[in-house]
């Protein structure tokens, strides 16, 4: 699906290193590694929204449709939710199917202001399901909520992901708990600059919850 080849990314320092994987249909990534250490700045090069990262550094990227879940909602606060949606290209009907497959059936005329965070995040990733894509790109989805509200967002996103085999997801999170739900592929970046320290595939349960403990052994991951 995807082939990186990143050579590098600084700001005012460097941040990434090289990183060079792949992204396979199905692959359900959980991309972990500390707080500042350059994951948003990936999933944004990956998501083709960094200038400085060129389009070779991500090939494939223009054949896949990318659905970007962002830590913020960024839904237009004047707009209703229908309207948000309809701003992607699809038809009031089909805005509202999106919104009802999140469990937002009826909110279609709210606007953002009038969610609570949780159900901002579902509007948002209703938005994401309206361009059916097929590389979901998830920046830590279950921040700041509840531990209901999260439960619900990660079973919800479980449930498109095996509605939709061949969709891949690479999901930035702080927590080892979401990737033993989630993944069956671990990414951990760390170093200065940041490489991929790890690039797992999951193959049995144990072997998560083994690299996790490794991770808190070493005091790196919660
Ligand atoms: N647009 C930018 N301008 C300047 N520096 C930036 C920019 N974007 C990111 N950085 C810097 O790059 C580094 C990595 O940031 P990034 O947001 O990618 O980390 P992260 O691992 O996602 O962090 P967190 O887990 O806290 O969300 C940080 O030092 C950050 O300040």
């Amino acid at each position: 699906m995807l082939e990186l080849h990143i050579a590098g990314r600084s700001f005012a320092r460097p941040v990434l290193g090289e990183i060079s994987t792949t992204v396979e249909p199905g692959n359900r990534i959980c991309l972990l590694g500390p707080s500042g250490i350059g994951k948003t700045t990936l999933l944004n090069a990956i998501a083709g929204l960094d200038p400085e990262v060129p389009d070779s550094a991500i090939m494939g990227r223009r054949q896949v449709r990318v659905g970007y879940l962002f830590q913020e909602h960024r839904l237009l606060p004047w707009r209703s939710l229908r309207a948000n949606l309809e701003l992607v290209g699809v038809s009031a009907r089909e805005a509202d199917e999106c919104l009802a497959r999140v469990g937002l059936a009826g909110y279609g005329g709210y606007l953002p202001d009038q969610l609570s965070l949780g159900m901002a995040r579902r509007a948002a990733l209703a938005r994401c399901l309206a361009i059916k894509p097929e590389l979901l790109l998830l920046d830590e989805p279950f921040a700041s909520l509840d531990p209901v509200m999260a439960g619900d967002l990660k079973r919800l996103i479980e449930g498109i992901l095996d509605a939709n085999p061949a969709m891949a997801m690479i999901c930035v999170t702080h927590d080892g708990g979401d990737a033993a739900t989630l993944a069956n592929r671990l990414w951990y970046l760390d170093g200065k600059p940041a490489r991929l320290q790890w690039d797992s595939l999951i193959e049995e349960p144990d072997q998560i919850v083994r690299l996790l403990a490794s991770l808190r052994h070493t005091g790196q991951a919660g």
